[in-house]
């Protein structure tokens, strides 16, 4: 039996633009082991490790954690994850990060969801999570079952300190300046996949329609629409 290689993705997209929530559905659906660049600071900055607290200062002020910090952090999960189909979410998200996930490893397609900048300024304010799983609610458009609570464990949803609205507007700059050339670093390359819209339910089919010429779904089948 010939056993299919192993892919390794990455999603990309403005803050907002639905990484996390989209995500979800991908692991849902083809089974790929996920890893959040802005999940695994979260966790650091809530257990107060070194790089938590280093990562907290540039966070609250909307700015991207220095390359070679972050690079040691997300290349050393993903050792673990090297017998897994994968999929990165949040990184790399500057060129030097995008250089240096190379020369560990040949990524073989990029997602790039490509949501209006105005979109996604309302969304934001309106987040919450669940600081432990990573799982992501919208009051408007996913709400959880019982206001403020997480449907699975039944804790307390929290918002997130950078959602602030003049964080917002510095991490979409941050995007813009460091983030947009990753995109074209990609193009380049042939690997990127954009897919352009305002509303994740209307994107998802074609990202699910793309990724299932690649692997198979593992879920559940029980409706006609994947969601
Ligand atoms: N109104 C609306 N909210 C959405 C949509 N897709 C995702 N969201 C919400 O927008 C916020 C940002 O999504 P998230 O997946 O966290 O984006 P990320 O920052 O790229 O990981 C969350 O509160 C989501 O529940 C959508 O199509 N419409
Ligand atoms: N690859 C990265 N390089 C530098 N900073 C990062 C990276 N990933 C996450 N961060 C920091 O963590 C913050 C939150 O990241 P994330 O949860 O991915 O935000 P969002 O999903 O809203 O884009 C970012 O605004 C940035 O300060």
């Amino acid at each position: 039996m010939v056993v299919p290689p192993l892919l390794r993705a990455v999603i990309m997209g403005p803050p907002g633009s639905g990484k996390g929530t989209v995500s979800a559905r991908i692991i849902k659906h083809f089974g790929m082991k996920h890893l959040s660049s802005g999940d695994l600071l979260r966790d650091n900055m809530q257990k107060k490790t070194e790089v938590g607290i280093l990562a907290k200062s540039y966070i609250d002020q909307g700015w991207l954690i220095p390359d070679d910090i972050m690079t040691r952090l997300m290349l050393n999960e993903l050792k673990g994850l090297d017998r897994y189909n994968w999929l990165l979410d949040g990184f790399p998200r500057t060129v030097a990060q995008a250089e240096a996930l190379d020369k560990e490893c040949q990524i073989d397609t990029v997602i790039d969801l490509d949501v209006p900048f105005e979109t996604i300024k309302c969304r934001l304010t309106a987040r919450w999570i669940h600081p432990a799983s990573g799982r992501v609610y919208n009051l408007e458009f996913s709400p959880p079952r019982v206001q403020g609570i997480d449907d699975i464990t039944g804790e307390p949803l929290v918002q997130r300190d950078d959602d602030k609205p003049e964080t917002v507007t510095k991490r979409l700059q941050a995007y813009d300046a460091q983030t947009k050339p990753v995109l074209e670093y990609y193009r380049e390359k042939g690997l990127l996949k954009s897919f352009s819209g305002t509303e994740t339910n209307k994107i998802w089919p074609h990202i699910y329609a793309f990724l299932h010429t690649k692997l198979p779904d593992v879920s559940q089948k029980d409706s006609a629409i994947p969601r």
